[in-house]
């Protein structure tokens, strides 16, 4: 089968034995057709020689590339190895939702299959947190896999009988072609603020990136369920409705899901929606607006997927947090130890803002940015925490290949006066340490994950670990 559909697919001859596909060299073997894709720090193209020495039989690339093998020229290599991918993985769950936008995906999705999962129905969802399914839980790389590791999910799940799935669309999947073979059935999109200037040379072209979602990948007529607060999710209303897709628009000034009134309490908030014209009281268990603009997206979704309001209201009402998203990691007499993903300029405010109705004393945060990422976010994350928190320690995040003293030299130009503990463990600890009864620590930038990235090794860490560990 894979023979036969690699070989038509690459027009190769009926005697050359095709076992697979890959865009690495290094995982080429005996009988795979290697996709060289010019990137963003290697060419595929210098691997080409490398690869047919391992055994490759054909090669997909730009045109005018030469090989001792048969080459199969594409103005987009990357489409074409996505489009490969989806006939070598076939089967994708019938219901396939994509959400998109700067902050919020990992939480809407995750809200999404909750609300599916409630309606009695086999969904999952996969992205930056790994993917989550009935049948368990699979760790992955990226937010949005490449092209070949994504169709074997999806492959995969509507084998387990999964029918329902909702990812995350990242704008780097979006515009390398990722998920361009992904059959949609509907979109989301959270927000658009800065990040990830260190691939996108303009917000124009971050926005770009994240409307091919809408533009080129959910069908014409298909529903999209826009969070109207924010400047470009107006604008792609707009885009939307020119195009004839069903827009829902949600959020404080949603004219099809409205977040009327929202009064916080000790374990979550209680939200006044208008769903289609109707008023609806429901007590969210998690705290923060941010938290509720992404379960407001998700009731979009789900009403949108077929699920039935007052199932998809009562769903809202059992809603569990994601991890490392505004996580509860302990309590130290009376001050609460929270753990949360922040890493941009506009997470780091909604979150500071989510946690001072619930604090009577100082916010304390200790949060510092990655390396190899966006620089131009430090000195804004900076500030806003300078502006938001009472108390700030800055420390590293994951600094990569950075110098990390030079990544919190940047951070300390927004916030002058915080203190600076590189070693995020020392300044979690000088963090609790400093926590009085009614105030809060707040611990952002790497949420959910388990290691911490210096220079190419990835040593063991875990906010919500430390942090317990010092609080026990
Ligand atoms: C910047 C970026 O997006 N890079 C992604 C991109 O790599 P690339 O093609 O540009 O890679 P490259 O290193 O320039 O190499 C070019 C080609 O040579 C090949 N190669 C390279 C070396 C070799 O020995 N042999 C070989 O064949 C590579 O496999 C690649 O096909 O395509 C690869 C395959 O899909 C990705 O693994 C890779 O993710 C890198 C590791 C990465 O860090 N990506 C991050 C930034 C990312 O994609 N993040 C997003 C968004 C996160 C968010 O939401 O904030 C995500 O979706 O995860
Ligand atoms: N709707 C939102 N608006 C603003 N900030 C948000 C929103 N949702 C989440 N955040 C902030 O962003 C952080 C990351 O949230 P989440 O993981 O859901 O986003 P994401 O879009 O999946 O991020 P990534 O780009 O890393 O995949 C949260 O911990 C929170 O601080
Ligand atoms: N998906 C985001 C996550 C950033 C998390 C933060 N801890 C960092 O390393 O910058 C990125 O890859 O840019
Ligand atoms: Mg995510």
């Amino acid at each position: 089968m894979i023979q036969h559909t690699l070989r038509s697919l690459f027009g190769l001859d009926d005697d050359t034995a095709v076992t697979g596909l890959s865009a690495d060299s290094r995982q080429i073997k005996t009988g795979m057709v290697f996709a060289a894709l010019p990137g963003v720090a290697m060419d595929g193209r210098d691997f080409i020689s490398k690869a047919v020495d391992q055994g490759a039989v054909g090669i997909l690339s730009i045109p005018g590339t030469k090989a001792d093998v048969p080459v199969v020229e594409s103005a987009k290599p990357r489409l074409a190895y996505a489009r490969a991918a989806a006939k070598l993985f076939p089967g994708q769950p019938k219901t396939l939702v994509a959400m998109t936008g700067t902050n919020g995906k990992s939480s809407t999705v995750d809200f999404l299959r909750q609300i599916w999962v409630h309606a009695g129905l086999n969904a999952a969802c996969f992205g930056t947190l790994g993917a989550t399914s009935p049948a368990g839980y699979k760790p992955m790389t990226h937010t949005t896999p490449d092209a070949l590791a994504l169709h074997q999910t999806l492959s995969s799940l509507e084998k387990e009988g999964v029918t329902h799935v909702a990812m995350e669309a990242s704008s780097h999947g979006l515009k390398q072609y990722r998920m361009d073979a992904v059959n949609i059935t509907a979109s989301g999109f959270s927000n658009l603020t800065q990040d990830h200037f260190d691939y996108h040379p303009s917000m124009q072209d971050y926005f770009a990136a994240k409307a091919r979602l809408f533009i080129d990948l959910t069908p014409r007529g298909a529903p999209v369920v826009i969070n109207t607060n924010d400047k470009y999710g107006q604008h792609l209303v707009e885009v939307c409705q020119g195009l004839g897709q069903d827009v829902l628009q949600v959020g404080w000034t949603g004219t099809d899901i409205r977040i009327d009134e929202v009064m916080p309490h000790s374990t979550g908030q209680k939200l006044t929606l208008i769903v289609r014209g109707e008023r609806h009281i429901v007590d969210l268990p998690l705290a923060g607006e941010f938290q509720a603009l992404n379960a407001v997206a998700a009731l979009g979704l789900a009403l949108k997927t077929g699920v039935e309001v007052s199932t998809a209201l009562d769903a809202l009402a059992h809603l569990k947090g994601v991890a490392g998203r505004l996580e509860l990691a302990g309590v130290k007499n009376g001050a609460s130890v929270y753990v949360d993903f922040a890493h941009t300029e506009d997470g780091l405010d909604k979150l500071l803002r989510s946690v001072r109705p619930h604090t009577a004393g100082d916010i304390i945060v200790v949060f510092g940015c990655g390396g190899d990422r966006d620089a131009g976010k430090r000195a804004k994350m900076g500030a806003v925490a300078a502006k938001l928190a009472d108390q700030v320690i800055v420390t590293d995040d994951n600094p990569r290949t950075e110098n990390a003293a030079e990544i919190r030299k940047a951070v300390l130009i927004g916030c002058p006066d915080a203190t600076e503990i590189g070693d995020r463990a020392m300044a979690i600890a000088a963090g609790i340490e400093r926590l009085k009864p009614q105030d809060c620590l707040v611990i952002a930038g790497k949420g959910h994950e388990q290691g911490q990235i210096v220079g190419d090794k990835i040593i063991p860490f875990s906010d919500v670990d430390v942090a317990r560990g010092l609080l026990s």
